[in-house]
């Protein structure tokens, strides 16, 4: 299932809201949020949710909608795509490696047209599985590949600077379309190809 906002296009980011609510913040913590320091903070708060959280009115279409008409059905494999994802639980930052591959069929996209479909949906608030879901589907749906499959792995700071405090605990998700679903013998390949 893709979760994708019904009012794309729009810009989400209430500037003004937000300053709001990161003076509260501020407050809360006993702070003055008119010191030299914290003068101009929350206005900077707001300006990195536009770009931090920026995936939220994009559409994935944008950039796997433009293909390239190809003869093979060999895996294609885009590995180590870092990327910086928000935790929604926590408002916390989660980060790593994603790792996509899919079969074409009969056309691909230009392989920075995938690092772009992970940032697109890594810059929202996010779960891991749910963000590794939302890129396989959305290979899916765009490029109407024979399979795609797609691995993140990633340390998540709700982990490790709060509550269990166990840095450097990776978790790996994954999520398989099509014939990955069916067929093991191309996910040991694309797990072979991972160096894995
Ligand atoms: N499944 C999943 N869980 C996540 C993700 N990011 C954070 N979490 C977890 O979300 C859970 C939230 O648990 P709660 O018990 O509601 O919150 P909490 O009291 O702060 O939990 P602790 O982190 O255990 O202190 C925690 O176990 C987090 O580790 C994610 O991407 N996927
Ligand atoms: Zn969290």
């Amino acid at each position: 299932m893709r979760i994708e906002s019904a009012e794309k296009g729009k810009n989400m980011i209430d500037h003004e809201k937000i300053e709001q609510a990161v003076r509260l913040l501020l407050e809360g913590m006993g702070e003055d949020v008119n010191r030299e320091g914290l003068i101009d903070t929350p206005d900077r708060i707001a300006r990195m949710y536009e770009e931090i959280y920026g995936g939220m009115d994009e559409d994935a279409g944008k950039h796997l909608s433009k293909t390239f008409t190809v003869d093979s059905h060999e895996m294609v494999i885009e590995k180590d795509i870092t990327f910086y994802s928000t935790c929604e639980h926590h408002l916390l930052p989660f980060y790593g490696k994603a790792h996509i591959a899919y079969i074409p069929n009969g056309k691909v996209v230009g392989l920075s047209k995938l690092a772009r479909t992970v940032e697109v949906f890594a810059r929202r608030l996010q779960l891991q599985e749910q963000l590794t879901g939302q890129i396989a589907d959305a290979l899916m749906e765009y490029m109407q590949p024979k399979g795609a499959i797609v691995m993140i792995e990633a340390e998540h700071m709700c982990m490790t600077m709060r509550g269990i405090k166990k840095p450097g605990s990776q978790t790996v998700t994954i999520a398989r379309r099509g014939v990955f679903e069916t067929d093991p013998v191309l996910e040991e390949r694309f797990f072979r190809m991972l160096g894995r």
